[in-house]
């Protein structure tokens, strides 16, 4: 059974065909990419996969199950997390909450567990606290505990999203632009840490991103979108010699 598998996965919003056709399987282990010109459709993709938005035709599995009549927080206790484009963190709390309260939300003990103080909800507790320190100390951010994210340098603050995904164990991690506005020295940084946890970690990674460089020395697999359809898909080589790639990129010069 295919981890994932997306099928002629589709999306309009209003008159605008966001996403067109779009079909994909991994087996899971990989570590591949999804690129594009612009809006091209790929956080709608990711939007889609993790249950954000609902597609207007398609369906995508996920362990074989059809994802489209769950929550969001459903499928990601099934195994689907993400980070964001624009960094999504809780800044009024600290970093450790931030891990602690992800993980939260995929455990099955209810309101009357935690009022009366259940064997379920002490297992689960410590299962919560001991999986924080676990990962904090796993992404060196250990010593950043007690810190409001917000205080934090933004390449830290993308580690620590990273980490918030970890926390609740995922079998498939979407990063939706992990590199964007790092300086050069953190993208180094960012491109061992991915490569790091894939390995570390052995789940399956995603990535939608335009710095190359990352896309590039990491993914094995790479499908290539513009204007919702797919053009392209191949290795890191492949792709970079296509020439349908080369010019859909040619008027932002991305590539
Ligand atoms: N909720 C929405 N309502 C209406 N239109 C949307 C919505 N979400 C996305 N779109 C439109 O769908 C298209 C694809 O957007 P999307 O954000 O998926 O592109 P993208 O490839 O991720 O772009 P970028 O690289 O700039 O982040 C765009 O034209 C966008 O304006």
């Amino acid at each position: 059974m295919a981890l994932l598998e997306i099928q002629s996965m589709t999306q309009v919003f209003g008159g605008l065909c966001a996403l067109s056709d779009f079909n994909l399987r991994f087996d899971g282990g990989e570590l591949n990419g999804l690129i594009g010109p612009n809006g091209a459709g790929k956080t709608t993709v990711f939007n889609l996969v993790s249950g954000f938005y609902k597609p207007t035709q398609g369906q995508i599995l996920f362990k074989g199950r059809d994802t489209k009549p769950m929550k969001p927080h459903k499928i990601t206790a099934l195994g689907v997390a993400r980070t964001f484009q624009n960094i999504r963190l809780w800044h009024d709390m600290t970093v450790l909450d931030n891990i602690r309260l992800a993980r939260h939300q995929t455990l099955g003990y209810n309101l009357a567990d935690a009022l009366l103080r259940t064997k379920r909800y002490q297992r689960a507790e410590a299962d919560i606290e001991r999986n924080a320190h676990e990962i904090l100390e796993a992404l060196q951010l250990d010593r950043y505990a007690h810190e409001r994210p917000r205080n934090l340098p933004y390449g830290m603050q993308r580690r620590v999203e990273i980490a918030r995904a970890l926390a609740v164990k995922p079998d498939l991690l979407l990063l939706d632009e992990p590199a964007a506005g790092l300086n050069t020295s953190d993208v180094d940084g960012l491109i061992q840490l991915i490569r790091w946890i894939h390995k570390e970690f052995k789940l399956t990674i995603w990535m939608i991103e335009h710095q190359m460089q990352v896309v590039m020395s990491l993914c094995t697999w790479i499908k290539v979108i513009d204007f919702g359809s797919t053009i392209a898909e191949g290795t890191p080589e492949q792709i970079q010699n296509n020439p349908d790639v080369i010019k859909a990129y040619l008027g932002d010069g991305t590539l």
